[in-house]
């Protein structure tokens, strides 16, 4: 079972769990009166995901509704750079000494099967796969031993990139409206045995561009949660981006750019598959 958020065919926004047959049970089905996930992960009652009763029929299947980025109302996203040592060496920089992390605004992302929008002022438009980790519990100056208990689940992230803008400052670069993606769903933390040994494989159009396992990030999920936290509290539904491999496209030979009509994945063993088209 997973988690999403998503927008019924009246457009109003809902979220619920999705079975292992791909249908959804909402929200209300479940008995829950959150009005959003974010809400629901902060209430606590998500906390033991076995114990939901999931014996409503299910009137809607993952396919039908339009889903969002997993926690469309995100207090904040914190992404970290060059987190993979390869990557660093393929964009000529030194693997870090602690992690570089920026944030993303909500606006700049979409959920699953979502158009992904091609920059009109940039034909730098670069793809970034990557894990990402959803904060469940609410923490400051958390210590890296206990940094996992604070973890809600975890999703796939498409960290779409103008590397033209970036240049001007990351924070341009990496948020372009409706840019990245995240989702499709949350797997709980519960059914994640080992965080550090997933297998990322990022797709263009069907062919492998990224492959790497997460046990070869610099800084892991606990230095991650545990480094953000000494600089502010960490707050249920906050997103932490990982960081992604190398195999971009800025680095390649000619360089490998995203363009209108492409299909880019991210599928992290276990968790899912992120699939998005790039529009216009
Ligand atoms: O250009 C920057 O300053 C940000 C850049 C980001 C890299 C990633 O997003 C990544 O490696 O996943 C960096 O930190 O150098």
């Amino acid at each position: 079972m997973r988690y999403v958020s998503y927008l019924d065919s009246d457009q109003t926004p809902c979220w619920g769990v999705v079975t292992d047959s791909n249908d959804i049970v909402s929200s209300t089905q479940l008995g829950l009166v959150a009005p959003t996930l974010k809400k629901a992960i902060a209430s606590g009652e998500l906390a033991s995901p076995n114990r939901l009763n999931l014996d409503s029929t299910p009137t809607l299947r993952l396919d039908e509704v339009q889903l969002q980025p997993v926690i469309p109302d995100f207090g904040a996203m914190y992404c970290t750079g060059l987190n993979y040592s390869d990557h660093a060496r393929e964009s000529g920089k030194e693997a870090p000494s602690a992690p570089r992390i920026f944030v993303r605004l909500q606006n700049s992302l979409v959920g699953h099967d979502q158009s992904i929008i091609a920059p009109t002022v940039s034909e730098h438009f670069d793809y970034e796969g990557e894990l990402a980790v959803v904060i469940g519990r609410s923490g400051r100056h958390i210590p890296e031993e206990e940094a996992l208990a604070h973890v809600f689940g975890y999703t796939c992230f498409m960290d779409g990139s103008v590397r033209d803008w970036q240049k001007i400052t990351t924070t341009l670069g990496k948020n372009f409206e409706h840019s990245g993606a995240l989702g499709p769903a949350i797997m709980p933390a519960s059914h994640v045995p080992d965080v550090q040994a997933l297998t990322l494989t990022t797709r263009l159009n069907g062919r492998v561009v990224q492959q790497a396992n997460t046990r070869d990030m610099i800084f892991s999920v606990a230095q991650l949660i545990s480094f953000v936290s000494t600089m502010i509290t960490l707050q249920p539904g906050d997103i932490i981006a990982t960081g992604t491999p190398d195999g971009v496209g800025q680095s390649r030979n000619p360089p490998l750019w995203l363009k209108i009509g492409d299909d880019i994945s991210v599928t992290v063993d276990g968790l899912g598959t992120l699939a998005n088209r790039i529009d216009a």
